[in-house]
């Protein structure tokens, strides 16, 4: 068995006390890619925010049961919601850096922190832009506004952001899908590297990128989970119909 880097169990979310997702129950391989796929509504993002506690912002929104990371519930009234976001960190649809330089976006986090140290901090900025494959891109101008890259460096900057607070785990909420080709190749070929070191979950609605980033699959349908498997296995030999449904096209 896999190396667990997270555990849900029978977990739920309700909005106004209608059901988006419904008695889930999985665990996450560390040190690998998840893909959350299926049709719009099904509750993909719904799941993935619950996992770092972003649904607590929608005060319409309920959460039940468990998710466990090491030793803690994360869903524990006592857990340190703002610790929690540094183990667990996140990354949206469309690139969302601070309207700051590009340095004071990563330092920002470590700082938080508690590193205060202008070395440390220098050494912190520099690592998490090679992690992310842009320090050649910026070593020139990291006091330069972040605004001024391009989306798919903006992208990868808030890839790097996360990294610099050393998360366990990183969410990613369709990282792709607001950019180009190649830009999108380059976030893939990031995320390829990075699971070398974290345990990445990935909102996707494209099946080829799940297949080409993901080594696990979860399959989601009106908020349940119905298939989850090896990603290879799950789109050559699905165990369920509509899971073969949905990966051929036939819906969604
Ligand atoms: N803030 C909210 N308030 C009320 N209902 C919501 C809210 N966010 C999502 N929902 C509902 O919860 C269900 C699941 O939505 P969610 O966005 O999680 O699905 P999804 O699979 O990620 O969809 P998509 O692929 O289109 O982003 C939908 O019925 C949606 O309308």
């Amino acid at each position: 068995m896999d190396e667990i880097g997270l555990s849900v169990k029978n977990l739920s979310v309700y909005y106004s006390d209608r059901p988006a997702v419904k008695n889930v129950s999985l665990d996450f391989a560390a040190k690998q890619v998840t893909a959350l796929i299926g049709p719009s509504g099904c509750g993909k993002s719904t799941f993935l925010r619950s996992l770092n506690r972003m649904n607590d912002l929608i005060p319409t929104s309920k959460v039940t049961g468990e998710i466990w990371i090491k030793e803690d519930d994360i869903n524990s009234p006592s857990t340190d919601v703002v610790s929690l976001r540094q183990k667990i960190g996140m990354v949206w649809q469309r690139p969302n850096p601070f309207h700051k330089s590009i340095y004071e976006n990563i330092a920002f986090g470590p700082r938080y922190h508690g590193v205060k140290n202008k070395k440390q901090l220098d050494q912190i900025v520099e690592e998490s832009l090679t992690r992310a494959a842009l320090w050649d891109e910026t070593k020139d101008r990291l006091h330069h506004s972040a605004l001024t890259l391009s989306g798919g460096q903006q992208q990868r900057l808030c890839i790097a952001r996360s990294i610099a607070v050393q998360p366990d785990i990183i969410l990613m909420d369709e990282p792709a899908s607001a950019l180009d080709p190649v830009s999108t190749a380059k976030i893939e070929e990031l995320i390829g590297e990075l699971k070398q070191d974290y345990c990445i979950i990935i909102v996707t609605h494209n099946m080829y990128q799940a297949a080409r980033v993901s080594q696990k699959t979860a399959f989601f349908l009106l908020g349940e989970l119905v298939e989850y498997d090896a990603t290879d296995k799950m789109f050559t030999n699905p165990q369920k119909a509509e899971t073969s449904d949905y990966i051929s096209g036939r819906f969604g």
